[in-house]
């Protein structure tokens, strides 16, 4: 094995649908992932084996099961959003895997790394989770089991994407379709490609037509490759892009696998079959949702001098940025004057989106509006979660 083999290991078998090969020196995690690469075309008596053992699984425990990510960038955004949803995680000390949540009671939480919590879900030894999308999207490999419940925790922001050299042959190509149509890529000399994502990066090289393409694996610092002389593109995960850069490489269009960010992910059968599980999920949407949905308004309140409710709130919505969330509230505010209780003046109430502040102070003037009062928010709970609705379709209910 040459000094170079523990870091990266090239692939020798050229990449066709039906001969998947891919050696890497982490064996156990490479013949699992071609279990499962295999195991979605596996016959229905395997398939049926597995479904028993899952069922049997969901009938010996009672507790319901999340996998929070337990290392890596994730774990400690995924803590900060459950607090912010009034749902501390209560870890004794950081080393213990399993944790409470005191609001959610019937809920036991077990960190994880994140690939882990996907395959936990598949195998039924967890019920939710929440990871990143390509995690999701990689390990999960199309499962029907695993149901997105949230597909945006607006954290862990990043992107599946092809990256080459910006220099040599590479320097005059920019989008996908010029990297397939290069003449270089043959049987004998497939184009190769370093990657973590072995289901992800075949499937998407054989939907885009890329015929003579090879892959080679390893765990981290990937954008080394092709320096090194080891692969000819990588495709791996970017944020900020620094480390492309950094590393003398660029992305091409047409080139991203998949936008990502982190996500509630449900094992169907738990939802269906545990008992409290769909309640619990249910819970927990909500709150996220109400708490995310937040997070990008502000309440602004002003007084505002006016004859009647209805005349202001028509100078309110004469404003395109005005409108809230169902139309402004409108209260008179009272005051003594000469003995007498009169209403002057208004306040109005509304929420504005984050990003139109500065316009809607401005419309607020424009129309009258003064001692204008800006506060975060916290929730909004709307009656009821669109994402609840969809959650309920996919389950057939
Ligand atoms: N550069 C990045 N910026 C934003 N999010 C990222 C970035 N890299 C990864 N992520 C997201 O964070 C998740 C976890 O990445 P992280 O690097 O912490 O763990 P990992 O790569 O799975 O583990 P390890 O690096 O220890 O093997 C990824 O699956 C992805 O969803
Ligand atoms: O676009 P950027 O903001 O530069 O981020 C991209 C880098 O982040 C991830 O690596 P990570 O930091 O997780 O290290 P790893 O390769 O050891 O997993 C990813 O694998 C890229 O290398
Ligand atoms: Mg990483």
């Amino acid at each position: 094995m040459s000094l170079l083999q523990p870091y990266i290991q090239q692939c020798a078998t050229a990449f066709t649908p039906s001969s998947f090969s891919i050696s890497s020196p982490h064996s156990s995690y490479l013949s699992l992932s071609k279990r499962s690469f295999i195991s979605c075309c596996s016959s229905h008596s395997q398939t049926a084996v597995l479904n028993g053992t899952i069922d049997s699984k969901i009938a010996e425990r009672g507790e319901i099961r999340l996998g929070l990510p337990s290392k890596g960038r994730m774990a400690a955004d995924t803590l900060d959003l459950l607090k912010d949803c009034q749902l501390s995680v209560k870890q004794v000390n950081p080393r213990q895997y399993v944790a409470q949540i005191p609001q959610l009671s019937d809920v036991e939480v077990w960190f994880q790394r994140p690939k882990d919590i996907v395959r936990k879900l598949l195998s039924g030894d967890l019920d939710l989770g929440v990871v990143g999308l390509d995690t999701v999207s990689e390990y999960g490999q199309c499962n029907e089991d695993l149901i997105i419940v949230h597909d945006a925790l607006e954290y862990g922001d990043c992107r599946l994407s092809l990256a080459i050299p910006k220099y040599g042959i590479f320097e005059n190509i920019n989008s996908l379709r010029e990297l397939a149509g290069m003449p270089h890529w043959t049987t004998e000399k497939p184009l190769r490609v370093a990657t973590g994502f072995t289901y992800l990066g075949p499937k998407f090289m054989q939907e885009n037509g890329l015929r003579h393409v090879t892959f080679s694996t390893a765990d981290g610092a990937l954008e080394a490759a092709p320096a090194m002389g080891i692969a000819d593109a990588i495709l791996d995960l970017v944020s900020s892009g620094t480390t492309l850069k950094e590393n003398n490489l660029k992305e091409i269009e047409g080139g991203v696998v998949l936008e990502s960010q982190a996500v509630l992910v449900a094992s169907r059968k738990a939802l269906i079959q545990r008992k409290g599980a769909l309640d619990t999920t249910h819970e927990i949407l909500e709150r996220f949702e109400a708490h995310l949905r937040a997070l990008g308004q502000f309440t602004v309140t002003a007084n505002m001098r006016g004859g009647s409710a209805e005349e202001v709130a028509e100078r309110v919505l004469s404003q395109p940025s005005l409108a809230g969330l169902q139309g402004p509230t409108v209260c008179p505010v009272f005051c003594k004057r000469d003995g007498k209780v009169t209403s002057d003046y208004f306040a109005i109430v509304i929420c504005v989106p984050k990003k139109a502040l500065y316009k809607s102070v401005q419309q607020l003037r424009a129309i009258g509006g003064s001692g204008v009062l800006i506060s975060p928010l916290t929730y909004i709970f709307d009656e009821e979660t669109p994402r609840w609705r969809e959650l309920l379709s996919k389950l057939g209910m």
